[in-house]
């Protein structure tokens, strides 16, 4: 829901990136307020998971001009994990699995971590345990999946369902959802898109990287923006997304063409 009045919780102001010295980010701005939820959409390689992984604090991703500010202050100093406790969420592409490293415990201690920076106390393993149970139910996920390792063989929608899981726990200000429905089946992407909407809140936002209009039939975006060569060259409400399934990629260039004579 927009209000112009909530706080910003990301400031993403002309942010450039590269990879082993290639640009791939080239002046991204956006503003994301709390309350909201973003749609990002673009052609595959325009720097979308970039983006994302710029502002999660990927290592190999070096910031080469430009500011990032959450809630008002540089995100970009801090390391992957501050950065997931102070609240920001990144659901990934693809998930990694981590072998050996219980699917319950890995849940447990990062969410003890994001609660004690909230001034929380840390659950222990009884209370964790009810904790989890009750959303689990969000995206209708069998508990056995939480004495597994983390991800490993999961099936690539389990997967993302194990990352909404995460995200109902960890309660994050801002979440980045990168290609969560892709994976998914169709009563999985209803579950997994009503755990989104039901973790939603004036107080928090929502940015979907998504390929298709399918998940925006279920989480509905306040507003939608396209990526294009590293950059956001259109932004709209959610009728942008329609216009983009009815006539793909190709007007974006012509877009691309008239920012770069500007
Ligand atoms: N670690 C890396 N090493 C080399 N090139 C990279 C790396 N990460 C990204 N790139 C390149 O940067 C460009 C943007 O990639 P990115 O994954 O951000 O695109 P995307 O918009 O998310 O694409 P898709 O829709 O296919 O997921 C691509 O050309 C990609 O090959």
């Amino acid at each position: 829901m927009i209000s112009l009045d909530a706080p910003v919780l990301i400031e993403i102001r002309d942010l450039s990136a590269c990879v082993d010295d290639q640009p791939i980010l080239n002046g991204v701005n956006l503003t994301i307020r709390a309350g909201e939820i973003h749609a990002l959409m673009g052609r595959n390689g325009s720097g979308k998971s970039t983006l994302s992984k710029v502002l999660a604090g990927h290592p190999a991703y070096k910031v080469t001009e430009g500011s990032v500010l959450y809630r008002g202050e540089d995100l970009l100093p801090l390391e992957p994990d501050e950065r997931s406790r102070i609240g920001l969420f990144l659901g990934f592409q693809y998930p990694v699995e981590i072998p050996g490293v219980s699917n319950l415990e890995f849940l447990r201690v990062s969410t003890n971590a994001r609660r004690l920076e909230q001034g929380m106390e840390e659950l222990d393993t009884f209370a964790f345990e009810d904790f989890v149970r009750e959303r689990l139910g969000l995206v209708q996920m069998d508990p056995a999946f939480l004495d597994r390792s983390v991800n490993e063989g999961f099936s690539g929608g389990e997967k993302k369902r194990n990352e909404i899981l995460q995200m109902a726990l960890l309660e994050p200000l801002v979440a980045i959802l990168d290609e969560t429905d892709s994976g998914l089946d169709i009563d999985a992407l209803r579950i997994v898109a009503g755990g989104v909407n039901q973790l939603a809140n004036v107080d928090n936002a929502t940015l979907l990287i998504t390929h298709y209009q399918r998940l925006l039939d279920l989480i509905q975006p306040d507003y939608v923006h396209v990526m294009a060569a590293g950059r956001i060259v259109r932004s709209g409400d959610k009728a942008l997304a329609l216009e983009l399934e009815q006539r793909g990629y190709e007007w974006v260039d012509r877009e691309l063409d008239a920012l770069e004579m500007t």
